[in-house]
């Protein structure tokens, strides 16, 4: 049981260089919380901080309402896994990870009962006596996470844990680390990751960082279908979501938009008269996309074609002002290749934008 509380935390290396600044989390008791942004945002950073593996140079860090800051990492209550697994390669994954707890001086029954139990919760019962080369990646990495389990910490936290996995084993293991979570309901657990899919499969709450700060801390859900600004909007779903300049040109219930260039797209996007001749971006992401004889929103001819399958991705410049759009259509369309597509977007699912804020939050 762990809840964290993060004041205003900060940090900056070597005096000058700041890298994070103002943040304010609130992390409860059972929750897997997934950090995600763009390659050097402080992600690791801050996992750091929360570990005690790096100095906070602002604001405060609570574990369970008690000030840890100046806490040392081993006695936070935290265990942290790595993506690169670091085992002990003479010991077996018995020895791997029972080591910590030897040191802790636990009794050889304590240190039993928590082999077994981590064990069969990672399914590694079969390969106790073995040696780490004996071993898959995907293993590697469950005894390190074994490794943690034994000392039945408060809080896990996991940095980038499967990416040195190759693609089938990453989707197994991060199955794997679903199935853990479930059994560990009490336990806190934050997760840094590049995936996106690792990130909306694993995460209670997804905390995307930019800019030094938190841009938005919400479900999964919550950040795909309401981002609040465009670099959310942007960073979450892949291909990214389509941004059209235009302009508001009706307000009330059913705000209208005019894209330039052509094509009118209708949102049920709340604004106020204040709005009229707002310039905008309207954002529709490329699975929202469906192809419209007459009322279309966006025309333009298709340059490149990619069918994977289940669905296909039709890369086009629409309108007048040629700006790159993706669609993404079910079934294969390779037939479109430069062909004329007319596409529209279901007027719920399309998201407006002023200067880069979305008007859902205004
Ligand atoms: N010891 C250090 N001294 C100075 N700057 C550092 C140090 N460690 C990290 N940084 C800088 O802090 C920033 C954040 O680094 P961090 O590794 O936390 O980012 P990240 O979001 O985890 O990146 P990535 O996604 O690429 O792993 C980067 O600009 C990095 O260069």
């Amino acid at each position: 049981m762990a809840d964290l509380k993060l004041t205003d935390v900060g940090k900056t290396y070597g005096g000058s260089v700041e890298v994070l600044k103002n943040i304010n989390l609130d992390i409860k008791t059972g929750e897997l919380i997934v950090f995600v942004g763009p390659s050097g945002c402080g992600k690791s950073t801050l996992l750091r901080m929360i570990a005690g593996l790096e100095k906070i140079t602002a604001g405060t860090l609570e574990i369970d309402g008690q000030r840890m800051n100046d806490v040392p990492p081993s006695q936070r209550g935290i265990a942290m896994v790595f993506q690169s697994y670091a085992l002990y390669p003479h010991m077996t994954v018995r020895d791997n990870m029972s080591f910590a707890l030897k040191i802790a001086k636990k009794s050889p029954q304590e240190i039993d009962a928590a082999i077994t139990k981590a064990a069969r919760i990672l399914q590694l019962e079969p390969y106790l006596d073995r040696l780490p080369k004996a071993l898959s990646g995907g293993q590697r990495q469950r005894v390190a996470i074994g490794r943690s389990i034994v000392r039945d910490p408060k809080v896990y936290l996991f940095d980038e844990p499967l990416s040195n996995l190759d693609a089938a084993l990453r989707v197994a293991t991060r199955i794997e680390i679903a199935q853990l979570k479930e059994q560990m309901p009490d336990s806190t657990m934050i997760y840094v990751t590049h995936d996106q899919v690792e990130a909306m499969t694993l995460a209670s709450r997804i905390v995307v960082l930019a800019n030094k700060g938190v841009a938005q801390v919400g479900s999964p859900l919550e950040l795909y279908e309401r981002p609040n600004s465009e670099f959310v909007a942007q960073f979450i779903g892949s291909p990214s979501m389509n941004l059209l300049p235009g302009e508001i040109t009706g307000t009330g219930q059913r705000t209208t938009v005019a894209l330039e260039g052509g094509g009118t797209a209708l949102s049920d996007v709340p604004t106020n008269a204040a709005d009229m001749g707002l310039k905008v971006n309207v954002g529709v992401r490329p699975e929202d996309m469906v192809e419209a004889a007459d009322a279309y929103v966006f025309e333009g001819t298709v340059n490149i074609t990619e069918a994977l399958g289940e669905v296909t991705l039709l890369y086009f410049e629409a309108q007048a002002d040629a700006h790159p759009v993706i669609a993404k259509l079910p079934g294969i369309h390779k037939e479109l290749r430069r062909k004329t597509v007319r596409l529209t977007a279901d007027p719920a699912k399309v998201h407006i934008f002023n200067e880069g804020v979305s008007l859902l939050y205004r």
